[in-house]
């Protein structure tokens, strides 16, 4: 599945990953993408993100702490990233806490080709269900429900991607991958993970590194996914291509078993030394700086199916 050296071309090549992000991780954000081996650069201004996103090779865009303007800002810098044939993460943070962030998901879906859609397994079937038309109103805060709630959820993880055209990440203690020819279960990580703010964010700008790497190999042409919905459907163009965005899916898996890979190795180096999730934090981002393509071969734990 992880037929690339990732980590080495995402070194040789360190990536520029525009991230409009939130307050609470961006620093965290910026120096996960450091210590894989790209280079982060936050920018959120509605009057300079075309510019910025511009000179890079991939768009993250979490709605962690949105205000109307940071919305225009996502679509602005949404919309050239495209037409650069650019990444697009999306995380829809939190979209299960406010219909304001559930309005403005689907707006920037509506009006942004994204490539891959990064939530945890309540945001991913909120957001399904918003799209759906059908909205469920405020269930949860930021964080992962439990962990039976990812376990039924797949099929919210197909039905948003063939909503949208995106391929669709659903993290939890399991990780489902749903692209359009395959699905792919990632079971990488440690429960610590989820005591952290942030693991989520972080792996978002990650994976944007990881995208900014597959776009290369991604055929580029027109979208086969995203089916038209009643009231509106899924932005066109961008840079999934004919092969309905294989390369994003494992670009989105290697990145998954990366930052997985790291946290088990961060969880025990922690543990050992008697430490809590505040020493596990500061490891998490020590073994990414340190991962090197073979053990991510010998570390990933993933199916096919
Ligand atoms: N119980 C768990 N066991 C193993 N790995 C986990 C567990 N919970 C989360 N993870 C891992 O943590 C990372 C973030 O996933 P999570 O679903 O917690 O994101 P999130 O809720 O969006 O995070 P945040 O909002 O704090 O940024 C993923 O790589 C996931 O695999
Ligand atoms: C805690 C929190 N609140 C808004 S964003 C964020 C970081 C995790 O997504």
């Amino acid at each position: 599945m992880i037929h690339r050296e990732w980590i080495k071309e995402i070194r040789n090549t360190a990536p520029r990953i525009h991230c409009i992000t939130n307050y609470v991780t961006a620093g965290d954000v910026a120096n996960m993408i450091l210590a894989v081996g790209g280079s982060p650069i936050m920018a959120q201004g509605i009057r300079e993100v075309e510019d910025v996103t511009t000179i890079c090779q991939g768009l993250v865009l979490n709605m962690g702490t949105l205000e109307e303007e940071r919305v225009d800002a996502m679509i602005l810098a949404g919309k050239r990233a495209a037409s650069l044939g650019h990444p697009i993460i999306l995380d829809p943070v939190g979209v299960t806490a406010s219909g304001f962030r559930r309005a403005s998901a689907l707006r920037i879906l509506r009006q942004v080709p994204v490539c891959v859609i990064r939530g945890n397994a309540s945001e991913i079937c909120a957001l399904d269900q918003a799209f759906g038309g059908m909205d469920r109103g405020n269930v949860c805060g930021v964080d992962s429900c439990t962990d039976s709630v990812m376990d039924g959820q797949v099929s919210s993880a197909l039905s948003l991607g063939r909503r949208t055209g995106a391929v669709v990440v659903m993290t939890g203690s399991v990780d489902v991958v749903a692209g359009q020819h395959q699905v792919v279960t990632v079971r990488n990580g440690h429960p610590w993970m989820a005591r952290i703010t942030g693991s989520g964010c972080m792996l978002d700008g990650v994976m944007g590194a990881f995208c900014a790497v597959a776009a290369r190999y991604e055929d580029k042409g027109p979208a086969e996914g995203g089916d038209p919905v009643e009231d509106g459907g899924p932005a066109e163009g961008g840079t999934i291509g004919r092969n309905g965005g294989d390369a994003y899916v494992q670009a989105a898996v290697a990145a998954l078993c990366a930052h997985g890979i790291c946290g088990e190795l961060a969880a025990e180096k922690a543990m050992e030394s008697g430490g809590g999730t505040g020493t596990f934090r500061m490891y998490l981002m020590d073994y990414m700086s340190i991962l090197t393509d073979e053990m991510l071969e010998g570390g990933k734990r993933i199916e096919i199916s």
